[in-house]
């Protein structure tokens, strides 16, 4: 998806907080030496194949799949594979996912159709950029609420990215937050982040013909909140921090976002991963237990969650 960072005219008309934008292009990288368009698409590709080599379970029943541009070499890496993959069922995260799983000869199973209690073995998801910690930003692609739903179902997470996503801090490179929102409830919402911190979220806006805000899979819409960035647990050393000129520490800001009426979910995945969650008698986790990033050299940094 082609995303350009541009102003619709209108925008000077509005109170600054309330702002109507394009969408935000994917930032440039700027710890990345990879500069062509095939660079990143093998770093992708390298990615994806390390992933699917190490954690798809050859007898696999149950197999989330993400959402853009990244998704894409997994599932090549998973046909790849030469597995039986009629014993397997994969669920996707949004309409992008489902063609993709049906494109490759693959049976897609919607979320609300797989049976009660059932634990996907395993799901594989991109990222907008991805923290020390392995906490991600996700959405950037319009894709969230799904895809937590779909990792918070699943025995464990694996994101799959190249190395412009990887940033100490998030914020660091990435610019917003995506936020999935009610309609009805848009600029309400959209004062309560600014309230939070957020330096002129604005609500994003369809790419093609169609004036108006982009809506989602569940027909919502997207606000994409900048903030500074953001601090790590062992930044605050346990401690709250207050929010104060917007600086947060990850769960905390995700938290207070997701507590605002109107919001759907919030493109911040923190928190256990799914082997946590189990340990603690649960299941699922938003927090990938590891990121396969591909390097522009051609090699495959893995970072695995430890905490
Ligand atoms: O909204 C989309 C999803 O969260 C994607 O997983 C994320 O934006 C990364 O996408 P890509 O693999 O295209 O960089």
């Amino acid at each position: 998806m082609g995303r350009l960072f541009c102003f619709l005219s209108p925008r000077s008309l509005l109170p600054p907080r309330l702002r109507l934008s394009r969408l935000p292009l994917s930032p440039l990288p700027r710890r990345s030496n990879m500069s062509t368009v095939s660079d990143i698409e093998a770093a992708k590709r390298a990615a994806a194949k390390a992933a699917v080599a190490n954690h798809y379970p050859k007898d696999a029943r149950w197999v989330g799949i993400g959402s853009g541009t990244t998704i894409v070499y997994v599932v090549e890496a998973i046909k790849a594979l030469g597995v039986d993959t009629s014993i397997t069922r994969y669920v996707p995260t949004g309409y992008q996912s489902r063609r993709l799983i049906v494109n490759a000869g693959l049976t897609a199973v919607e979320f609300d159709a797989i049976p009660a209690g059932t634990i996907l073995d395993v799901a594989f998801d991109g990222a907008d950029e991805v923290d020390d910690d392995l906490n991600c930003i996700k959405g950037g692609g319009a894709c969230l609420f799904q895809e937590k739903l779909v990792a918070m179902q699943s025995k464990q997470f694996i994101c799959v990215a190249d190395s412009r996503k990887l940033q100490s801090r998030l914020l660091d490179n990435w610019k917003y937050i995506p936020v999935e929102v009610a309609p009805i409830a848009a600029y309400r919402v959209l004062r309560m982040l600014t309230e939070l911190g957020a330096v002129d979220p604005v609500l994003r806006q369809n790419m093609d013909a169609k004036e108006g805000p982009l809506k989602t899979d569940q027909g919502f819409f997207l606000i994409d909140a900048p903030f500074p960035p953001m601090l790590l647990k062992s930044d605050v050393r346990g401690g709250k921090v207050s929010g104060k000129a917007g600086v947060w520490e990850v769960a905390e800001l995700a938290t207070e976002i997701k507590a605002i009426s109107g919001v759907l979910e919030v493109g911040i995945f923190s928190g256990l991963t799914g082997p946590q969650a189990a340990a603690a008698g649960g299941i699922g986790g938003q927090r990938p237990v590891a990121v396969y990033f591909g390097m522009p050299d051609g090699t495959v940094s893995v970072r695995k969650a430890t905490a």
